[in-house]
This record gives C-alpha cells, sequence and structure tokens, in this order.
C-alpha cells in the first residue's frame, strides 16, 4: 500500500503503449465511490470479496498492465491469477523510507485509519510473507517513479529479446 503501484504501473503502460488498469479505480467506478467511501458504506469484508472477484477477471485481461491494491495479493485466489496470468512485480520499500509517506496516504486508505504507528508497523511486516510470492522482486528505496518504471520497461524488453532473441 502507497508504495507506488499505481504512479509506476501507469508509467510503465505509457512506456510500453499499453493499456493500464487500476482496480482499486475501477472498483470506484462500479460503485461511484471511493474506496474509503466503500469501506464506509459496506465494510472492508464486503470490499475484500468485490476486490477478490474484480482482481481475478481483470488478471485475465492480455496486454494490459494492471495495478492491484495492496491487500489484493494476500488473498489466495488473488495471488494464483495473478501468478497464472500476469508478470508480478514486487515493489519493495524498506519501512524507514514507507513511513515518511505514510502522511501522503491516511486519508485516502481506511486501513490505515483507527490504526497506532506500531499496529501500522506490524501490518507493514506481516504482509511481506505473501508478497515474497512474485515473479520479480524490486526495491524501490531513493528511486523516483521513473526510475523503476524504466527498470521494469527494461527488464521487460530484456526478457522479450532473451525469448526471442531475433525478434530485435
Ligand atoms: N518512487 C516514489 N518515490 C516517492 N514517492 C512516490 C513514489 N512512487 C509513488 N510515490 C507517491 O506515493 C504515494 C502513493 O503512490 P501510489 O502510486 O498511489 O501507490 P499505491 O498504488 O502502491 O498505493 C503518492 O503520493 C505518490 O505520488
Ligand atoms: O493495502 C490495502 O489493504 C489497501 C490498499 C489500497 O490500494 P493501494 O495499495 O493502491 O494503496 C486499497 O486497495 C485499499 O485502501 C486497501
Ligand atoms: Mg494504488
Amino acid at each position: 500500500m502507497g508504495v507506488g503501484k499505481t504512479t509506476i504501473g501507469e508509467l510503465v503502460a505509457k512506456k510500453l503503449y499499453r493499456t493500464f488498469i487500476d482496480v482499486d479505480k475501477e472498483i470506484e467506478k462500479d460503485f461511484g465511490m471511493t474506496i474509503p467511501e466503500i469501506f464506509d458504506q459496506h465494510g472492508e469484508p464486503f470490499f475484500r470479496d468485490y476486490e477478490k472477484k474484480k482482481t481475478c477477471l481483470l488478471a485475465q485481461e492480455k496486454l494490459k498492465v494492471l495495478s492491484i491494491g495492496g491487500g489484493a495479493f494476500l488473498n489466495p485466489d488473488i495471488r494464483k491469477a495473478c501468478l497464472d496470468h500476469c508478470i508480478v512485480f514486487y515493489l519493495d520499500v524498506a519501512w524507514e523510507e514507507w513511513k515518511e509517506r505514510l502522511n501522503l496516504l491516511i486519508d485516502s486508505r481506511p486501513i490505515l485509519q483507527s490504526k497506532d504507528i506500531s499496529e501500522i508497523e506490524e501490518l507493514f511486516y506481516k504482509r511481506q510473507s505473501a508478497y515474497a510470492i512474485n515473479h520479480s522482486k524490486l526495491s524501490i528505496n531513493h528511486r523516483s517513479a521513473e526510475e523503476v518504471a524504466d527498470f521494469i520497461v527494461d527488464s521487460l524488453k530484456y526478457a522479450w529479446e532473451l525469448y526471442e532473441p531475433n525478434n530485435v
């Protein structure tokens, strides 16, 4: 959450001339409400159930760049759909760097609200074992969104060249 998936995903899509899909934005469109409003009116279990259906469906879209919600990958069905159909990048950030962003995130991330800093830190570390299951992990510490997007694009292009060495 708040690592930069939406910002970086959009940049990657532009650089690869692909359509970008942000699952949270799609959910917001479906309900005509913001994520905090959905949490507020329907509760987290309802959001998680809808997020599962929506993410599993969108993960099957071809030739797209998809940004999922930070809590989504904790769900085994979502993990399976993403790992089966997509190339999954894990954007890793150190707690020390991420906690400096908290004031930017608090209003729009209901999961952070009503938690003190030690509970937020606990949540941060608790999620790491699920995030460890991925196709490619990259550290975003001290890197701009643009730098991370370039790195992802370069690594994909390199992999495609290795896969089809004559098609350069
Ligand atoms: N590499 C970065 N360095 C510093 N701030 C960033 C970086 N990437 C994103 N941000 C900022 O962090 C906040 C969360 O970014 P966002 O893309 O919404 O993350 P996510 O989709 O993972 O929740 C935004 O205010 C964004 O401008
Ligand atoms: O980590 C989470 O549980 C959440 C992360 C958010 O998305 P971002 O990861 O894009 O912030 C959004 O799906 C919702 O507020 C719940
Ligand atoms: Mg996002």
